[in-house]
């Protein structure tokens, strides 16, 4: 998978050099080309904001960088050929949450462009007219407002890149972690197994991996409940057993 990141803070990105997103590049598994929009500008000041029509506090991206920038991106896509077109995700506190359902579905693509905004977002029409060259989609990294796109795409990157093929080591561990299946995990312990006067549950170090399963998937369905209790009203429960029905 390949992706590109347009931001007037490139150096915002840098996390993603880092760890497994890092490796998968140096491995060949993941491509991320970070692109500085000023680069796309004509002016002297290499202007990329202007002020909002209508009124209003702050500054509004200005169109035509956006324009060169992401022609140029699409123009060596592997994605722009007939029936198919690269998804341009626009970061915004407007847009679709992001979700593990939407991070699975758009580790199916083959490439992913990030519109990185900042002052009080960019100009409307760029996503309109991007509309001919991509698959445009703004997403939010959730219910609260940030100063820009950079920190979303971190969070977005990361999420979509662990799930493509051969990136994370053990792909089991993709299977029981939080939202994966509709409910957030289950507690995990490590050495030594009393600290502080604190026990790791006894079930855990029986070896008996039926109980083991069992404790999982109640304190799962615990977890769930108490903290995320929205989660739970939108699980198919049919698959539960009488008791899990009742936690
Ligand atoms: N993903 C994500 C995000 C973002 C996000 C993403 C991208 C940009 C680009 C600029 N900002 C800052 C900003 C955005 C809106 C306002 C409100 N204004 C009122 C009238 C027009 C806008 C002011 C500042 C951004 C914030 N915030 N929260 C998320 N989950």
């Amino acid at each position: 998978m390949r992706f590109d990141v347009v931001s007037i803070f490139p150096e915002y990105l840098a996390p993603l050099d880092l760890s497994l997103i890092g490796k998968a590049r140096t491995d060949g598994l993941l491509e991320l080309n970070v692109h500085d929009l000023r680069t796309y500008t004509k002016d002297r000041h290499r202007t990329v904001d202007d002020t909002p029509y209508g009124g209003g506090a702050g500054m509004v991206m200005k169109p035509e960088p956006w324009a060169q920038a992401l022609t140029e991106i699409a123009e060596t896509s592997p994605a722009s050929v007939p029936e198919r077109k690269p998804t341009l995700i626009v970061p915004s506190p407007a847009g679709e949450v992001f979700t593990q359902k939407l991070a699975y579905e758009l580790s199916e693509e083959v490439h992913l462009v990030f519109a990185c905004g900042r002052y009080e977002g960019i100009d409307e029409r760029v996503l309109e007219w991007a509309g001919e060259q991509f698959t445009v989609r703004a997403v939010s990294l959730g219910d609260y407002v940030l100063n820009g796109g950079e920190v979303a795409v971190l969070a977005m990157v990361e999420a979509i890149g662990r799930l493509v093929p051969g990136v994370v080591g053990n792909p089991e561990s993709l299977i029981e972690e939080s939202h994966s299946d509709g409910l957030l995990e289950y507690p995990v312990y490590t050495k030594p197994s009393s600290w502080r006067e604190r026990e790791v549950p006894e079930v855990l170090l029986s070896g008996n991996h039926g109980k083991i399963a069992k404790f999982r998937r109640e304190h799962q369905l615990r977890r769930t409940a108490t903290r995320r209790p929205d989660l739970i009203d939108a699980l198919d429960v049919s698959s539960f057993s009488k008791t899990e029905r009742n936690i």
